[in-house]
């Protein structure tokens, strides 16, 4: 079984307990009290790099990251920092996350907040809104072509904007099939949990004007945000790095920085 199929059984028991806890509505009436969601189009549209920080406290690939006893400290030190949003994983058994953790980040910072997981139902949507995100990721790789439209459609109705997660040319192709607006390309394989910095390099062309694009996982430092510009991301997504690195919150702005570079002004945005 391949480390992905590992993970989505784990969700799958997860979220069962979860739906025989807290049934949909009550997911829907917290949603409907919840502000409205915040836009982040705009803002990774902006001219340069934009930075999310990601809250994240383990990987399935290097177990314990970080003792985050307080995320919302963290994601306040991120968004001071310069972050244009945060993303807080929010998966349990392998990255050690919480929906405790994205409603604690929710009530702590104001730019918006992506819910990072493993989504494969409209059930985790409700979810999102209802504690507070904004944005909700959702991975080519974990979904049917059906499943993964009607989920961005879904997602849309309830207000939240999607982040599509693809990380081979075929799954961006798909992405776009499926009307994907912003599009993540994640240097990380979750087959094999493997890194290739140069994924971002090899797909990028294939997301058309117009898309947003994200470059995702394996962001070392400053420098690794001006290359991943020049070819062409819109913002990259950071986690790793920011957790295990110095200060998160010069780390943030030393990125931030980066991603105004002068070399990357003459890109089309
Ligand atoms: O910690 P890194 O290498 O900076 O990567 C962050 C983010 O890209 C990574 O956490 C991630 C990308 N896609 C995912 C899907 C599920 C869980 C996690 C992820």
């Amino acid at each position: 079984m391949s480390v992905l199929e590992e993970i989505l059984d784990g969700v799958r028991a997860d979220l069962a307990a979860r739906q025989e806890r807290i049934p949909l509505g009550n997911l829907k009436e917290l949603a409907s009290k919840q502000p409205p969601a915040r836009d982040v189009t705009p803002l990774l549209r902006s001219p340069g790099v934009s930075i999310l920080a990601e809250v994240k406290r383990s990987s399935p690939s290097k177990g314990s990251l970080a003792d985050i006893s307080d995320p919302a400290a963290l994601a306040v030190d991120y968004e001071s920092g310069g972050a244009v949003a945060i993303s807080v994983l929010t998966e349990g058994q392998r990255f050690n996350g919480s929906l405790d953790d994205l409603r604690a980040v929710r009530a702590a910072v104001d730019v918006p907040i992506l819910r990072k997981d493993f989504i494969i139902t409209s059930y985790q949507l409700w979810e999102a809104r209802a504690h507070g995100a904004d944005v909700a990721l959702l991975i080519v790789a974990a979904l049917e072509q059906n499943a993964l439209v009607s989920l961005i459609e879904r997602a849309e109705s309830i207000g939240l904007t999607t982040l599509v997660e693809a990380h081979t040319a075929d799954e961006v192709h798909r992405a776009v099939d499926a009307g994907a607006r912003i599009i993540g390309i994640n240097a990380r394989d979750l087959n094999t949990l493997e890194v290739d910095t140069s994924t971002f390099h090899r797909l990028a062309s294939l997301v058309p004007d117009g898309v947003v694009r994200i470059a995702e996982s394996g962001v070392r430092g400053p420098h690794d945000v001006i290359e991943l510009g020049q070819d062409g991301a819109d913002a990259v997504l950071v986690g790793e790095s920011l957790v295990t690195g110095k200060e998160p919150r010069s780390a943030v702005a030393d990125l931030v920085a980066a991603g105004a570079h002068p070399a990357l002004n003459n890109r089309s945005q």
